[in-house]
């Protein structure tokens, strides 16, 4: 029985993937051999010994120690563009929340409960309504910051209602470029933009060099009504920079995903409890492509949309094979095939990939090595997990 542990609610559909005849699930476990999570905080020492792999439904992984699992051969795995939709709406109803008066309105109206007199209330209505007058998105600017699943959808969109869409991504990926419609002006620095556009939308990882990038000098740059939507990482803003230029007048308004103490409550914000992927479908999306991706890599060592292993693959045989990860240094293949063919184990076919500073191998063997050479092969200096999969 393979046991997987949820740390977050995960979409039964997703949960269904895992057969119940091979697989135990539970929020609690000792000895986990894989781990499901949605926005959990995973500290390292939280980490059972026990796991081999970690599947993150959803695309951010900054709630993951990577960097700690690369170390000891875990692939992290992600769901990329399976909630982008589910961020495409929510951006396109925030587009609109922020140049219409559609939520003071709607405050408004609840104010006047207690009237009783349908006419004198529609002369109210009507006198009232300038106060919520807005503006229209067709023909102003959108800055989109990263061009990936969902930038590329929201650029689309914002094309589709008329505006002019203007993109920054300096890691822009082939495929993200194939998908990226040429309609959208690639601009190639973040200030350039800043001072370009009516309003700015961020769907960028927070990495090192992301944290803290829409800082006080940015925000220096920008047109003094813009709106920035941040449906991406509370730590790619300085939140204390944001608050100033919005007290100062020179930011029109914030809109966000992510609430920060000192944030509830200044002028010009519009703030969502992080909802940017809560819909059924995208946490249907997300447990699916995260369970389908925990089993393939279980049961055949095959990895998909890991954010820290190779892409790997090989059709299973009818032979055990072996899942060995290494550090990516020279001679390790050479090292553990010559320990296989000392014990007369023949090679039924074979594939190594490398990523940075981690090198995976999947050997299909005649016969299971004996318990000595397996521990042989583990021995090998640079050797960090070998697996067998019958
Ligand atoms: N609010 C939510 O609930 C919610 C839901 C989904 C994703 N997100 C966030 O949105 C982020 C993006 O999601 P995605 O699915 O589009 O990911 P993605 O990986 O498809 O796209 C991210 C893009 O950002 C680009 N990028 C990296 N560094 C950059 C930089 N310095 N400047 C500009 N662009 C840069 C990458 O090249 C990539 O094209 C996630 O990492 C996550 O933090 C939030
Ligand atoms: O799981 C969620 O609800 C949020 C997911 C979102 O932040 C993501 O990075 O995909």
């Amino acid at each position: 029985m393979h046991k997987i542990l949820t740390l977050n609610q995960i979409s039964v559909k997703g949960l269904e993937r895992l057969p119940r005849d091979h697989y135990e699930i539970a929020s609690e476990f000792t000895h986990p051999e894989a781990i499901l999570l949605r926005s959990h905080k995973l500290q390292p020492e939280d980490i059972p010994e026990s796991v081999l792999g970690i599947a993150r439904a959803g695309a951010g992984v900054n709630n993951i120690p990577v960097a700690a699992c690369t170390e000891r051969g875990i692939p992290v795995f992600n769901t990329p563009g399976a909630n982008a939709n589910a961020v495409k709406e929510l951006i396109i109803a925030a587009l609109c929340l922020g140049s219409r008066g559609i939520l003071q309105g709607v405050q408004y109206v609840d104010t006047l409960k207690d009237m009783t007199d349908k006419a004198e209330m529609n002369t109210l209505l009507e006198k009232e309504k300038k106060n919520y007058k807005g503006n229209e998105l067709a023909g102003k600017t959108l800055g989109v910051v990263g061009l990936g699943a969902i930038g590329s959808m929201v650029a689309d969109a914002a094309l589709e209602l008329g505006m002019t869409v203007k993109g920054y991504d300096p890691a822009l990926s082939v495929e993200s470029a194939w998908r990226l419609s040429s309609n959208v002006e690639r601009v190639e620095n973040l200030n350039s933009l800043f001072s370009k556009c009516d309003y700015i939308t961020l769907h960028l990882p927070v990495l090192d060099a992301t944290r803290g990038l829409i800082n006080r000098e940015l925000l220096a740059s920008c047109k003094k009504d813009l709106r920035l939507l941040n449906f991406a990482r509370a730590e790619i803003v300085d939140t204390a920079a944001v608050i100033s230029a919005l007290n100062d007048g020179d930011l029109g308004q914030y809109i966000a995903d992510f609430p920060e103490p000192g944030l509830i409550g200044v002028p010009n914000t519009i703030l969502t409890p992080h909802i940017g992927a809560s819909t059924d479908e995208a946490e249907d999306n997300c447990a699916v492509m995260a369970a389908d991706q925990i089993k393939d890599f279980i049961e055949n060592g095959n990895i998909k949309n890991s954010v820290n292993f190779p892409t790997i693959a090989m059709e299973r045989a009818d032979c055990p094979r072996l899942a060995i990860a290494n550090r990516n240094i020279p001679k390790m293949l050479g090292n553990i095939l010559s320990l296989l063919a000392d014990e007369d184990i023949n090679v039924v076919d074979m594939i190594n990939k490398s990523r940075d500073d981690i090198a995976y191998n999947l050997i299909d063997v005649a016969q299971v090595p004996c318990d000595e050479v397996l521990k042989k092969i583990l021995d090998v200096e640079g050797v960090i997990t070998v697996r067998v999969l019958n």
